[in-house]
């Protein structure tokens, strides 16, 4: 079976609910921008490619679905109107917001040419929502081919364990996954020794979401609790084999500066006290140039239940019994609870970033500059001369 987070064609958007998962396969019909927005709200889909993608697709069927006027700015106020209404879902994310700035624009020159209405606006904005998911496979098959020749290369010989946080695999994106597609791409290169990932507390994407994507590929895989990554990194010899710690991201700012899952900003610190290289993989619709550093980047805070209570399949004593789910308390009542989604990890705990076109690595002063370095990697100039800027 192919890991399909978004089930998309014309006038038809399903994604897989990725709260009943992995015991539970099931999609929810998405008709309409309120019900995108609510998936997303909900995390039924997440991940910031994935938001980014069925926010703009819950749009598009909608628009195939509705009989709309034939004028044409008429239509495009519209889909703007609905664009800044799904920005609002999550606000962390920068993909969001990315697409939503290029898909208005792309109506905005739709609704400029000679020979327009409403139907020539609505049809390109379907093709543009739709080539995002084609458009992320590539970008995250780029970024395991860098992500994995740098590992490779730091490493030398033998082969790599590399240590993951949250999700970032297919269930996140269109496919393949950005720190989960370098794993797999180490694995289909024939050097990844072990992943280990960590179950990610409080939502668990990494025992629920990533732990299903491991073990679906047959990639030698561990699972940790989030407190263990430091124990993992001293045991003996350890630092040797984890080659590097490979995360995701939701939101890279013009310094380096990454938001990402909480946890993340923990991670970074004991890698760099275990002398264990630190990787951010992101496409480009990641890098948030607009914002100058991680001071300036919004944390969501999710609802304090999602850490206090717990929801999954019965245990029958020998197997999960998934016809019988069940909600239970984990944590005391009437305690208060500070639930951030995300945390804010410094450029300078950053090694490098790994993009669809190439590795960002730091300057001769130190420091990353994503403006220049984007520049020089949309002219194409050679990954490995990028950074020394
Ligand atoms: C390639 S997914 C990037 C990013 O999104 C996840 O957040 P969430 O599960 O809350 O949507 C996580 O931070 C991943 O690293």
């Amino acid at each position: 079976m192919v890991l399909e987070a978004i089930r998309y064609q014309l006038g038809s958007l399903h994604i897989l609910n990725q709260l009943k998962l992995p015991h539970q396969t099931e999609y929810d019909e998405i008709k309409t921008s309120q019900d995108g927005w609510h998936a997303i709200k909900d995390m039924r889909t997440r991940g910031a490619p994935a938001i980014a993608i069925v926010a703009a697709l819950s749009l598009a069927v909608e628009l195939q679905n509705t009989k709309l006027s034939s004028n044409a700015e008429e239509v495009a106020a519209f889909i703007t109107e609905k664009l800044d209404y799904l920005v609002t879902s999550r606000p962390t994310a920068v993909n969001l917001a990315d697409a939503a700035r290029k898909l208005k624009k792309i109506v905005d020159t739709a609704s400029k040419q000679d020979v327009k209405d409403g139907e020539s606006i609505v049809k390109a904005y379907c093709d543009s929502a739709a080539q995002m998911l084609i458009s992320d496979v590539s970008d995250n098959q780029g970024i395991g081919k860098y992500g994995a020749e740098w590992i490779e290369k730091q490493a030398g010989s033998g082969k790599v364990s590399v240590l993951t946080h949250c999700n970032t695999g297919s269930l996140a994106t269109a496919g393949y996954g950005t720190a989960l597609g370098v794993i797999r791409s180490l694995h289909n290169n024939g050097t990844l020794q072990r992943a280990f990932c960590t179950e990610t507390r409080p939502y668990n994407q990494g025992s629920r979401l990533t732990a299903f994507e491991l073990v679906h590929d047959n990639i030698p895989a561990t699972l940790i609790t989030d407190s263990m990554a430091s124990a993992l990194l001293r045991l003996k010899g350890a630092s040797e084999r984890i080659a590097a710690i490979v995360v995701g991201a939701d939101r890279v700012a013009a310094n380096g500066d990454t938001a990402n899952k909480i946890g993340t900003y923990q991670l970074a610190i004991t890698a760099r006290y275990h002398g264990v290289k630190f990787l951010v993989a992101a496409p480009r619709t990641t890098i948030d140039l607009e914002t100058k550093s991680g001071a300036d980047i919004t944390i969501e805070e999710r609802p304090g239940k999602e850490m206090t209570f717990m929801q999954g399949p019965r245990f029958d004593g020998v197997d999960v019994d998934v016809r019988n789910s069940e909600t239970v308390s984990i944590a005391a009542k009437g305690i208060d609870v500070w639930n951030p989604a995300f945390d804010v990890t410094p450029a300078e705990l950053i090694d490098g970033i790994i993009t669809e076109i190439g590795v960002v690595e730091k300057g001769r002063d130190g420091l990353f500059d994503l403006t220049l370095a984007m520049e020089a990697l949309n002219e194409g100039v050679k990954p490995s001369t990028i950074g020394g800027f």
